[in-house]
């Protein structure tokens, strides 16, 4: 393997209102992963507590804020399991106590905090699901930064959650920022993703020429809701490396730099780009 590799792994889920249960299974399943180098995993939105009722998730971030302890449970699976863990999301009380955001925070291997990304877009959608209507901001709101962040010497981690990956604009700004790897936990639902899902996210790779790590959750939920699945890893050139269908677990796949830099010196957009906003 050479030098400059990193394992990229994607964990798919059927979260339940558990938050347990759900550990549990992170648990499961990064103990059967390799440990050898630099690895990073990532976990899919809302990974410890989904498909309860809507005002559950409040509740939860009520009872956790004090202790902190949904960020503190994930922190000591990084550390114990020495992988780079894109925690997917988890509610975290605001400020004034009203509402939650819907936060993705990357640990370190040795399980420092290394990033947090507030959910920026909100799913206030209308499908033609058993749901018919979602309205994420009526407990969420959302946030108001981007983040890129050094997850290792050789990656620049952009964050996006879920509905985000329909704004392409928001992966043109992480991109412009020098993120080469966009993290894309997700419960999309079985509907929009089936309909749109794969291609939103080649669109992202290969519009921006990075790698794209996608982890959904799957399945039917305890609240009767469904979601795609569908879990991914697609290189700079668009390729989907690997995936999964229906049924929870994990996949890996290789990033490599030199396979990045050969798509972006061979066709440069970036440089190419009349409408980019020129950074320095
Ligand atoms: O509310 C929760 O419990 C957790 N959050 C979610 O499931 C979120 C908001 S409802 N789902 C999405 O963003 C789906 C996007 C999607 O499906 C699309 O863009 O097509």
């Amino acid at each position: 393997m050479d030098k400059v590799s990193v394992q990229l792994t994607v964990m798919q889920m059927c979260s339940e209102p558990d938050v347990e249960k759900n550990l549990a299974f992170i648990k499961h399943q990064l103990e059967q992963l390799p440990i050898e180098g630099d690895h990073i995993v990532v976990l899919p939105e809302c990974c410890l507590f989904f498909g309860g009722k809507d005002a559950e998730q409040l509740a939860l971030a009520k009872a956790t804020a004090k202790d902190n302890s949904l960020v503190k449970s994930l922190a000591v699976l990084a550390k114990k399991y020495q992988v780079i863990l894109v925690a997917g999301s988890i509610p975290l009380l605001t400020q004034n106590g009203e509402k939650f955001t819907n936060t993705c925070c990357v640990f370190s291997a040795t399980g420092e905090q290394i990033g947090r990304y507030d959910k920026l877009h909100l799913f206030d959608v209308e499908v033609d699901d058993s749901e018919k209507s979602y309205l994420e901001s009526r407990y969420t709101q959302a946030g108001d930064t981007t983040t890129v962040l050094a997850a290792t010497d050789k990656i620049n981690l952009g964050l996006s959650i879920c509905y985000d990956l329909r704004f392409p604009e928001l992966f043109r700004e992480l991109s412009n920022y020098g993120a080469n790897v966009i993290t894309v936990p997700s419960a999309f639902t079985k509907v929009t993703g089936e309909a749109h899902w794969q291609v939103l996210l080649q669109s992202r790779a290969i519009e921006n020429q990075v790698y794209i790590v996608a982890a959904g959750q799957s399945g039917r939920h305890t609240n009767g809701r469904e979601t795609w699945g569908h879990s991914m890893i697609i290189n700079p050139w668009g390729e989907i490396m690997t995936s999964l269908d229906q049924m929870p677990g994990c996949a890996t796949a290789t990033f490599s730099l030199e396979n990045l830099n050969k798509v972006r010196k061979s066709m440069p957009i970036q440089a190419h780009n009349q409408f980019i906003t020129k950074l320095k």
